[in-house]
């Protein structure tokens, strides 16, 4: 069974979100990919990669992946943070980086993190 990853983005974020994953599909397609509902549509409608759609952020889907952090179910977090507005979901956030920080989730955050995380992760399984 392939590792389970997970692509979310803030809404400043999701252009580079989509080019990163434009340039790294051959990859990716590899790993069972699930994201938050917004993300999920542009990778699939713009980077064409196929996507289990959770909920939005802001309305369950940081939640959701933070639970499935919890019950083991989640191998790598890429999550683009934007770094200059605050989000009404900032408890969201923080919840889901808390998550992947207690449970030693390789986590990146920006293009170059995600690139070496990518790297790391063990391909075909
Ligand atoms: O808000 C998000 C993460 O905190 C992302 O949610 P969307 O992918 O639904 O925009």
């Amino acid at each position: 069974m392939p590792a389970s990853i997970a692509l979310v983005a803030h809404d400043a974020q999701k252009d580079l979100m989509v080019a990163w994953a434009q340039d790294h599909a051959s990859v990716l397609s590899q790993f069972r990919i699930v994201a938050t509902g917004t993300t999920g549509q542009r990778l699939t409608d713009q980077a064409h990669l196929s996507v289990e759609r959770l909920l939005s952020g802001p309305k369950g889907g940081d939640a959701q992946l933070g639970a499935m952090i919890a019950e083991g179910k989640l191998d790598a977090l890429f999550f683009f943070i934007d770094p200059m507005s605050a989000m009404p979901h900032d408890v969201d956030v923080k919840s889901l980086l808390r998550l992947a920080i207690l449970y030693d989730t390789p986590l990146a955050v920006n293009r170059s993190s995600a690139t070496a995380v990518l790297a790391a992760l063990p391909q075909n399984g």
